[in-house]
């Protein structure tokens, strides 16, 4: 079940803001949705929450369509906007309880979530008195409160202090335990701490779907290596399953092989039969840097 879109089109009045865009996500996982700004993250949370209608396609959750069944919809679905808004004068269990009024949850529910968020010691206290990390933590109760199976956050840690990032990260995760998570972010070092699979959208468009174990598992490997001398890269080119070479800078290259296996020792011993000394040696797997980098046109990110 989880979250299903199918064909999903957006437009803003001739601006095609998504483009047919179709994933799953199951029940129980935690995805990251990474783009650049603009890419399209914030439209289809909004879609998926029931705030915009989509131009076209479909989208359901835990079998619930989002145009016919809105209603319940709304019941099993927790949403944390990019914009939290919080009423800075209320005092923060005053504002769970003011909310939670609607979807008539019980007082020890509250307390429940209060708990698990981390505010028991901020809960009398206003929320304008509250630091950036903690009014987020707000934000989260609050989208917890009706206990929903499924939550939308949309960049749940921007503007916050790397300390605060840490904490709310562990919390997503501590919680994404018992339900499914989407939530977007622009950061990738955010979905490597985060998620289990990655969605990327670049342009309205999904670029890629893939488990973040299938990163590092990719059948390729680069060697860093620096010289002491310049090397002709038709030299390079000629060793065993070679994808490519380039040559960022100086006598530094990147060597790309189509094998997991090690190819370091072959670089080493290119240098020996070549009369050239080796100035530092590293191999890098693929990562999703590399990724989102190749899919997104180096388009700047964080
Ligand atoms: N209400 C709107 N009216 C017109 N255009 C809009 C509106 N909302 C978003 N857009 C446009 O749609 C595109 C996608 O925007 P969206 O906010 O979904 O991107 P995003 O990936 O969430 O970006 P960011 O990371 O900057 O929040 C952008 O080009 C944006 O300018």
């Amino acid at each position: 079940m989880g979250i299903e879109v199918k064909g999903i089109s957006k437009f803003y009045g001739t601006q095609q803001a998504l483009k047919e865009i179709s994933f799953e996500i199951n029940t129980g996982e935690i995805v990251g949705f990474l783009g650049p700004n603009g890419a399209g993250k914030s439209t289809t949370m909004k879609i998926l929450t029931g705030y915009l209608p989509a131009s076209e396609g479909i989208a359901k959750i835990n079998g619930l369509d989002i145009t016919t069944d809105k209603l319940k919809l709304q019941q099993q679905i927790g949403y944390l906007p990019e914009h939290n808004p919080l009423y800075l004068e209320m005092y923060v269990r005053e504002y769970l309880a003011f909310n939670a009024k609607v979807y008539k949850t019980l007082k020890e529910e509250i307390e429940k979530v209060i708990e698990l968020t981390g505010l028991t010691p901020e809960a009398n206290k206003k929320i304008g008195e509250l630091s950036k990390g903690y009014r987020q933590r707000v934000g989260l109760a609050n989208a917890l409160l009706h206990n929903p199976s499924v939550l939308i956050l949309d960049e749940p840690t921007t503007g916050l202090d790397p300390n605060q990032l840490v904490e709310i990260r562990e919390l997503i995760k501590k919680i994404g335990k018992e339900k499914t998570i989407f939530l977007s972010t622009h950061i990738m070092q955010e979905v490597e701490a985060v998620c289990d699979r990655v969605i990327i959208i670049n342009n309205g468009e999904i670029v890629a779907d893939k488990k973040l174990k299938e990163l590092t598992e990719d059948n390729q490997q680069t060697v860093v290596v620096e010289f002491d001398y310049r090397v002709e890269t038709v030299a390079l080119q000629r060793l065993p399953q070679i994808k490519e070479v380039k040559n960022p800078a100086g006598f530094l290259y990147e060597i790309t092989f189509e094998t997991s296996k090690d190819m370091r020792s072959v670089v080493f011993d290119f240098a020996h039969d070549n009369g050239l000394k080796i100035l530092q040696l590293h191999q890098k797997h693929k990562n999703l840097e590399d990724l989102f980098r190749d899919l997104t046109q180096k388009q700047k990110v964080e």
